[in-house]
């Protein structure tokens, strides 16, 4: 139903964190946040920058470490065959190209097959991707590949909805433009009632 992706892979295997940042190197981080600090023009002895480097150093590392997590499945003994869907789950996520944030909310479900997932991994799985430097595309179907490829389900489908920074903030300085992105597999590939319960 979808193509392995590396990093979904290395999710399945229960308990282990995924490595989907890389190694981070917290000194030379706050080394080049200083530098950078220079190169704007800044007095990094000022009190309140002084420290900033540090600081700055440990909220991307924080951004982009992923928690570890287990990925509970549980049998479909009563054979539930409807949507499962979570709504409106808070996301934030940092934009690969400019390092500012996106943040907005998500809608995931599936189609159970012969497995059920724990409600709460949907949204962990969405924050373990999140914890990356990221586009929006790649992360809606990260999200997608991993359940897909976890459960395989009969369907699954992913929406997300989104503010980007870079377009707010700066550039073209669009205040309040979401951006809504989505990935639909198997019998929510196709339009209809069951993929109608996803909000518009
Ligand atoms: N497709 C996609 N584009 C994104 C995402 N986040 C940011 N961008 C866009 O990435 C593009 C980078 O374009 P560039 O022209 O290289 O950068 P830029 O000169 O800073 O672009 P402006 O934002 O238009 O000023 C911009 O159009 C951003 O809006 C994302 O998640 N997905
Ligand atoms: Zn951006």
């Amino acid at each position: 139903m979808s193509s392995h992706s590396e990093v979904a892979l290395r999710l399945l295997e229960e308990d282990i964190e995924p490595d989907v940042a890389g190694a981070i190197d917290l000194p030379a981080a706050r080394s080049a946040v200083a530098d950078l600090l220079r190169a704007l023009g800044r007095d990094v002895n000022d009190p309140h920058l002084s420290d900033t480097p540090r600081r700055v150093a440990g909220a991307f590392e924080e951004m982009l470490t992923p928690r570890a997590t287990s990925w509970t499945t549980f049998p479909n003994d009563e054979g539930y065959s409807d949507l499962v869907l979570v709504r409106n789950i808070p996301f934030n996520s940092l934009c690969q190209h400019h390092l500012l944030p996106f943040r907005g909310i998500a809608h995931i479900g599936y189609l159970p097959g012969a497995r059920l997932l724990g409600l709460s991994k949907l949204a962990r799985a969405l924050e373990q991707f999140s914890r990356d430097l990221q586009v929006q595309e790649r992360l809606t179907k990260q999200v997608a590949d991993w359940l897909s490829d976890l459960l395989n389900p009969r369907g699954v489908g992913v929406v997300l909805e989104a503010e980007h920074l870079c377009m707010s903030l700066r550039g073209v300085q669009s205040a309040g433009t979401t951006t809504r992105t989505s990935t639909f597999y198997g019998e929510l590939a196709v339009a209809g009632p069951l993929r109608d319960q996803f909000p518009n």
